[in-house]
């Protein structure tokens, strides 16, 4: 691998490299197809099942409808948090078995009760299903992949709606030809559909046994207190409302599907209001799909230099600004357009909360935090269902005439979705604030940088660099990644081939830095705990020694200096890690260095969880490394993020290859860059190593 671009959003790659992943997205597919295709059949049953009687007909698929969304909404977080104590692998096959039996139980039966029984059930089951699933992807794919991951899956998801809508037609057409030839289908136009629908359940279920999910971290309690169930749920919710990225992510999200909600209750009640029927309700629909799978699809992309959360906060707002100009433009045409910008919108803010959902919860709390949201949305989505067409009706025909000659008549169903346009718009800007992770830095500036290809040189600050400068290259990666050893190698071959080298280390490649080392690694802080800033200081006091006693000096003699950590560990541990602003870390690095750049920052990547193998033949762990699998986890994402912003100044390592394998690929990179040897090669003095403490 040469430099990468980060995040990864390569899917043929994702998909080949990530077998467990593969399947897991197969199954899903499977259960969304069956899904859809059991919900279309249910509604068919309950049609099928009180023919005759209009009232009783609306009364049965009504109460079919409120039984699927009743039990996510009211139950959601309980079993969420029965789902995170159970194994997950176990959870999904027993949930696909079940759902299984009860489908195929619901045409057997025959009887509208037990249809009402099932479906309850079957959504119960799904209940702990989907959690379990949820909170697995992340384990089954690297950080990086996540976003892509996500887009794929909500494809399955969503993209399996209008196949089960075909085969669903083409099933009940079937029935019609083999009603002669296999009698037991003659009880309804949707048995076959439901027979099909069970059995991508069976399978489904198959594919999932075979999948090997890593096990999960599971953090001690304080305390040591047997946990309970109410008071996961509590630390559930607690948890959002603690963190200031959860709550605007999941405030955000409500409010997403309230305006998604306004459109649904409101959708058909518009467009009759712009004087188009059927088809031109069809086309809205259309147009809302298109524009959500362009979101899912293509937004990241387009998006990659901006920071997720920003990437919310912006969608979430335009998706405002979209829902206020489809309801004022009173032409169904262009309303249409718009709707598609409305659906980009919303896709892109749906998946970017997705991923930062995956990416920023513990493992051990994530599918009670999932199970959080998604309650809480379909509570919102059925009550602003409810809401919004009376809040239509109240508003009612409305005329607005600014001049005698100038008047506008709106619809009650235009201004409501007006109404819902701006508070979403206002909660784009909210959630916007309170999750941004780069104060300081302009929206516009970042929005430049995201569209020309990530700003290249125009916006880098002039590196302040000595006039007979060498070569400086850091290495960054997590603990444990191989920095030392990569760093060890690389000063032999560079030593072998002239070159004066310095090999040396942050934090503590001075004596000065060594006694902040101690204070920054060893401080287990029980009567005064660091605080993040207090740590960010000291970090930056250590770098500002560094870069003037050892790497400035090095520079002006034309060595080649390779250090072990630079500002990027601070950008990724203290910035990410600890969740300080970025911007306000960087400043103080670039205050710290003078604004002095490596020419190359190897970036060795490696998952949090080979690392922490990795470190295990060591005596304890620092501070730092005793953090959590999530906080590893963010430090790796923010690294990639960095290099993928810069690709000019970075080079991203696979760093699970072979020690040898990552050398022969810096080498090669290395090779074109590095200024004229000083020395003659081979003769050249052994690399200067700049002392640190010695590792247990
Ligand atoms: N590419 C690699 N594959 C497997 N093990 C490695 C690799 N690189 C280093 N190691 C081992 O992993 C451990 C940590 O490596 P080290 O170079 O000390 O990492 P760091 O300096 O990033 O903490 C060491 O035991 C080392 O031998
Ligand atoms: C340089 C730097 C390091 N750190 C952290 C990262 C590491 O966990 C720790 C340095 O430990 P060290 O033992 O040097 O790293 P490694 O385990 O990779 O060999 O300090 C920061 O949090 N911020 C910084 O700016």
């Amino acid at each position: 691998m040469t430099a990468a671009a980060a995040p990864d959003h390569d899917v043929r790659a994702l998909l080949r490299d990530h077998p467990d992943f593969r399947r897991m997205w197969l199954s899903l597919m499977l259960s969304s197809f069956g899904d859809w295709l059991g919900m279309l059949a249910k509604l068919g049953t309950a049609a099928g099942l009180t023919v005759g009687d209009a009232t009783q007909t609306s009364v049965a698929v009504s109460t079919v409808f409120i039984l699927q969304l009743a039990p996510a909404a009211l139950l959601g977080p309980l079993a969420g948090a029965l789902a995170d104590r159970l194994d997950r692998r176990l959870t999904m096959v027993v949930g696909d078995l079940l759902r299984f039996a009860l489908f195929i139980s619901i045409p057997i039966a025959g009887s509208l009760t037990w249809l009402f029984v099932a479906t309850l059930l079957i959504e119960l089951v799904t209940l702990f299903w989907g959690p379990a699933k949820d909170a697995t992807v992340p384990n089954l794919v690297p950080a990086r992949k996540l976003e892509v991951a996500n887009q794929i899956s909500l494809v399955a998801t969503y993209g399996s709606a209008p196949v089960a809508g075909l085969a669903f037609i083409l099933l009940t057409l079937l029935t019609g030809v083999l009603d002669n030839l296999l009698p037991f289908l003659r009880g309804g136009q949707s048995d076959l559909a439901m027979y099909v629908n069970a059995v991508t359940f069976l399978v489904a279920a198959a594919v999932i046994w075979r999948l090997d999910i890593p096990p999960r971290e599971v953090r001690p309690r304080e305390g040591g207190l047997a946990p309970t169930l109410g008071r996961d749920i509590v630390e559930g919710w607690r948890f959002v409302g603690g963190s200031p990225l959860l709550r605007g992510l999941v405030f955000g999200m409500l409010v997403a599907f309230a305006a998604g909600g306004v459109v649904l209750g409101l959708g058909r009640a518009f467009v009759t209001s712009l004087g188009a029927g059927d088809p031109g309700y069809g086309v809205v629909v259309m147009a809302v799909f298109a524009g959500v799978a362009l979101g899912v699809w293509q937004g990241p992309r387009w998006l990659s230099g901006l920071s997720r959360r920003r990437t919310f906060g912006l969608a979430l707002s335009l998706a405002g600004v979209s829902l206020v100009l489809v309801a004022v433009v009173g032409n169904i045409v262009v309303a249409s357009l718009f709707v598609v910008a409305l659906g980009l919108c919303t896709g892109l803010a749906y998946v970017s909360a997705y991923t930062l959902l995956g990416l920023e919860v513990d493992d051990d709390v994530r599918g009670r935090t999932f199970a959080f949201v998604g309650s809480s949305t379909r509570v919102v989505i059925i009550a602003v269902m409810l809401v919004a067409p009376w809040v239509a009706n109240a508003l009612g025909e409305r005329t607005i005439a600014p001049s005698e000659h100038w008047s506008v008549t709106y619809a009650g169903s235009a201004l409501a979705m007006v109404v819902a346009g701006v508070i979403t718009g206002v909660a784009g800007v909210v959630s916007f604030r309170q999750m941004d992770d780069r104060r300081g830095t302009s929206l516009r500036s970042d929005l430049v940088r995201a569209f020309t290809r990530r700003g290249e040189a125009a916006e880098d600050p002039a590196p302040v660099r000595p006039p007979a400068s060498g070569f400086f290259l850091a290495f960054e990666g997590g603990d444990g990644s191989g920095k030392t050893t990569q760093a060890t190698l690389l000063a032999d071959w560079l030593t072998q081939r002239g070159h004066e080298v310095v090999v040396t280390r942050e934090p503590g490649g001075t004596a000065t830095g060594r006694e902040l080392r101690e204070v920054l690694l060893s401080h287990r802080g029980d009567a005064s705990p660091l605080s993040p800033r207090a740590e960010a200081l000291l970090f930056a006091a250590d770098r500002a020694q560094h870069v003037a006693e050892v790497v400035q000096p090095g520079l002006r003699r034309g060595a080649v200096v390779l250090t072990d950590r630079y500002v990027d560990s601070s950008l990724a541990y203290q910035g990410a890690g600890r969740d300080l602003p970025a911007s306000e870390v960087e400043t103080l690095s670039t205050w710290a260095t003078q604004g002095l750049l490596p020419d190359l920052t190897v970036v060795l990547d490696v998952d949090p969880v080979t690392a922490a193998q990795r470190r295990a033949g060591r005596a304890a762990e620092d501070r730092m490394e005793a953090e959590s699998r999530a906080f590893h986890a963010r430090v790796r994402e923010q690294f990639l993020l960095l290099a993928g912003r810069d690709p000019r100044r970075y080079l991203v390592l696979d760093a699970t290859t072979s020690p040898e394998t990552v050398h022969a690929k810096l080498r090669e990179h290395l090779e074109p860059l590095l200024p004229a040897a000083t020395g003659v090669p081979g003769t050249a003095p052994e690399p200067v190593t700049v002392p640190g403490p010695v590792r247990s």
